[in-house]
């Protein structure tokens, strides 16, 4: 390698993923250099604001601008040591990965490569294969191409989107796959998050029982196969805690209580065993499908998988048959849906429920009014196709509202005054579809996986 120590990363592709691998490599020290296409999105990042909620993100990026610039040239590519690939994988109509954007990074980084040796880092959640797909790419459009220096790395990424710089600083594993040379390489980058003798940023503090991550080293293929595997994994539990929760619903059985009594298991352990709407977001939906059209491509039928999608999207369909139970015809009814981002701290609305949720309730006649603590300027955007009023806040969105669907556990809605709320209400029908609310409540209340008994089924005011 051309310095023993790496000192300078290009981060290609500046969404969730490689605005954290930038703000964090810089954090330890390296001069980063982040390009992207979006010119918007670049003079965004150049005027020092952040184009996506991310907690912490603004204040990691802030104050790092001799470490850290941001381009829509390619340039930088010729001085780096290491080339992080961190652009989009979305789902094609078949649910196979569009390897177009990663196609197109590099095959435009490809002419920058120089004489020296350079290691490639792919971050992008890939099909198994798409390492040695990119490295021929590399081939076929640089004049400088050399298989021993200019060598493809799979290092996926895990973090999770709302406790993105936790998850990265502090991670569990670190998963490198590739040829060893340029795994050691890349270890060294790496070291001031595998030795954990950075600072950390403020804001950030190290969690207390935190030590130090797993590292894995292993082939291209393997690393990319474990990250596909560990987001099926992941929405596996969850559809698997939705449907034992159908039927604790059925036979009087409480999920919340199984979920935590299954979880003492170490084997089995209680994250993401929650109930509720379902997985949303960017990956889990994409990934399984990207898997299950692997398996289709080696004629390998993958039924667990699909089995995992099947549920999670009747969970759905699930909260429309509740409301549909107490108040008959949704025809002309005030539907109030609290939360749009499909979790959490993000504004991030990509295969959110409460998408189909808002579509659906307007195609049975409903009058829907949505609101979300953050992400309702990007659904004015980004959901301009469907038909709701935005609410200024939660108070305002409960009022002379037949019924409420709790779709995000934003904590603003856990802190919501509901006694006093459900009074503002038409009809004071909840439907806690993430199962935040706690205490006894002078409305009828239904929750997911639980009877709604534990509640108070109060009158409803017709
Ligand atoms: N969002 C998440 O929480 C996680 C995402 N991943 C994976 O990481 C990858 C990126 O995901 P996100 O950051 O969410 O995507 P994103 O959609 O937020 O950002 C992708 C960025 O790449 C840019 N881009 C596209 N083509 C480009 C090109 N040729 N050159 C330069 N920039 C280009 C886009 O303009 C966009 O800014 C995906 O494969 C995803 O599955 C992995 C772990 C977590
Ligand atoms: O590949 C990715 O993009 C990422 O996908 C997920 O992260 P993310 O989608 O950001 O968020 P999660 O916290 O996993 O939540 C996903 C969805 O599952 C739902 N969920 C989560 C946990 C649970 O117990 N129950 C449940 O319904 C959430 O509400 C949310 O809609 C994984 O957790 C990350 O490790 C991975 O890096």
């Amino acid at each position: 390698m051309k310095n023993s120590f790496p000192q300078r990363v290009a981060v290609i592709g500046t969404g969730y993923v490689g605005l954290g691998t930038a703000g964090l490599l810089a954090h330890i020290g390296y001069q980063v250099t982040g390009i992207d296409i979006d010119p918007a999105k670049i003079a965004q990042l150049q005027r020092g604001e952040v184009p996506i909620h991310e907690p912490g993100l603004e204040g990691l990026l802030a104050g790092q601008e001799e470490r850290l610039t941001w381009t829509t040239s390619y340039e930088a590519i010729t001085e780096a040591d290491v080339i992080f690939i961190c652009v989009g994988t979305p789902p094609g109509p078949d649910g196979t990965p569009n390897l177009n954007y990663v196609t197109s990074a590099a095959a435009s980084l490809a002419p920058f490569l120089n004489g020296h040796a350079q290691i490639i880092v792919n971050k992008s959640t890939v099909p198994i294969g798409t390492g040695d797909y990119v490295q021929r790419l590399l081939e076929d459009h640089s004049p400088n191409f050399d298989e021993t220096r200019h060598r493809v790395v799979s290092n996926p990424e895990f973090l999770r989107e709302g406790t993105a710089l936790s998850d990265s600083l502090y991670p569990d594993r670190l998963v490198m796959g590739g040829h060893p040379d340029a795994v050691d390489y890349l270890a060294r980058l790496y070291a001031p998050l595998i030795e954990q003798t950075f600072v950390p940023p403020a804001g950030t503090p190290r969690p207390d029982s935190y030590t130090r991550p797993a590292v894995v080293r292993t082939t291209l293929q393997s690393a990319e196969m474990i990250k596909y595997a560990a987001n099926a994994f992941l929405a596996l539990k969850i559809s698997f805690a939705n449907e034992i929760g159908g039927l604790c619903e059925r036979v009087g059985a409480d999920i919340q209580e199984v979920s935590t009594g299954i979880g003492f298991d170490g084997r089995i352990g209680h994250r993401f065993l929650q109930a509720g709407l379902g997985w949303g977001g960017s990956c889990f939906g994409k990934d399984t499908q990207g898997l299950i059209s692997a398996g289709r491509e080696h004629s390998y039928a993958m039924p667990i998988l699909q089995a995992a999608i099947d549920v999670n999207y009747r969970q759905r369909q699930l909260v429309i048959d509740k409301l549909i139970r107490h108040l008959k015809s949704l025809k002309g009814k005030r539907i109030t849906v609290l939360g749009m981002a499909f979790k959490p701290n993000t504004d991030d609305l990509r295969d959110a429920p409460a998408h189909d949720l808002i579509a659906r309730l307007t195609q049975l006649g409903a009058v829907v009014t949505a609101h979300d603590p953050v992400a309702m300027p990007r659904a004015s955007r980004e959901w301009a196709h469907l038909t709701y009023t935005a609410a200024a806040d939660a108070a305002t969105a409960l009022v002379r509202a037949d019924a409420v669907i709790i779709a995000t556990e934003w904590d603003e809605y856990v802190q919501l005054n509901w006694s006093e709320l459900v009074g503002t209400m038409r009809r004071p029908l909840i439907i806690d579809a993430r199962n935040i609310l706690r205490d006894a409540l002078p409305a009828q209340v239904e929750q997911i996986g639980r009877e709604a008994a534990h509640y108070q089924p109060e009158q409803v005011l017709e």
